[in-house]
């Protein structure tokens, strides 16, 4: 039934992404200067993600996912085995998921924020997800249990809630190919909505990079694969990694 899942999810399309016109980038930054240090790809350097740290890893099973969201989690947990997928820990906080090596002066003390879709203390309520990746294929996995403070329309997840898992999902697939990014452009189609307390997988891969810029795209499905929830492609553009978002804000 997940295989379905997964193995449909391979035939990943990508759309054209929209392309800007100005010749000046939102930053001032002439376009297409490339980042002083570029980072090269992380794929096999998922270790240091699973270094023992003091933050709790939010993504291990808890009471509040359902037998789907188990049964699911078992099972790439089993694929996990061989190497071939890596489970990924997420924090509250996101620079946790920086290795010390990689982390920017100003990134070292801790600051009251929260990841954004690890902001609810509570179990169960918010975005309930554990992601694994498959540094051969390019991808990255998402399985996600959407809590009922994630509702826009009664009974569904918020178009929102699923951008943002999409985003995460997308995004982490991303910095595993380039470093450091940010999103440039999201396209989302949604196709179904996702009821809450369902559980789905989104299943994103890179498609392209391009210099700076990483194309992606991503489909999330019912965990039988039968039901076509969203489908996304997404452009993210690699940053200086040896500067702060600040610094490179105000050069
Ligand atoms: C660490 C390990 C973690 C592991 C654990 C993983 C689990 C956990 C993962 C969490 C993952 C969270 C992922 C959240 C990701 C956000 O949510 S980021 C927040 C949302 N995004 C933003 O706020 C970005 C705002 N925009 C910007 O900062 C700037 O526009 C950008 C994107 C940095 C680009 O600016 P720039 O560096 O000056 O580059 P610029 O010259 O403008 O553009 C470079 C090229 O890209 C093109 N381009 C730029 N924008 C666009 C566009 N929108 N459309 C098409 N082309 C574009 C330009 O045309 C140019 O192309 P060329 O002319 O060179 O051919």
């Amino acid at each position: 039934m997940w295989r379905n899942c997964v193995r449909l999810a391979r035939g990943l399309g990508r759309s054209a992404v929209l392309r800007p016109d100005p010749k000046v980038s939102r930053c001032g930054v002439v376009r297409g200067l490339s980042p002083a240090v570029p980072c090269s790809p992380l794929w096999n350097s998922v270790t240091w993600l699973s270094q023992a740290r003091q933050s709790k890893d939010y993504a291990l099973p808890n009471s509040s996912w359902s037998q789907g969201m188990m049964d699911l989690y078992s099972r790439f947990l089993e694929m996990c085995k061989d190497g071939t997928w890596k489970r990924i820990p997420s924090y509250s906080n996101s620079i946790d998921h920086i290795p010390e090596s990689l982390k920017l002066t100003s990134e070292k003390e801790r600051k009251e924020t929260r990841f954004f879709p690890r902001n609810m203390n509570t179990e169960g309520v918010g975005f309930e997800y554990a992601m694994f990746l498959n540094p051969s294929e390019k991808r990255m996995v998402c399985l996600f249990q959407p809590g009922p403070y994630l509702e826009g329309h009664p009974g569904f997840a918020h178009g929102g809630s699923t951008a943002t898992i999409i985003d995460s999902t997308i995004g982490g697939c991303a910095i595993f190919a380039a470093g450091r990014v940010m999103t440039a452009n999201l396209s989302i189609n949604y196709r179904n909505p996702i009821p809450l307390g369902s559980v789905v997988l989104v299943d994103s891969k890179v498609d392209q990079v391009e210099g700076r810029k990483v194309f992606l795209s991503c489909q999330v499905r019912s965990i039988d694969g039968q039901r076509l929830h969203a489908e996304a492609t997404a452009l993210f553009i690699q940053l200086d990694s040896t500067k702060s978002l600040q610094q490179q804000m105000s050069s």
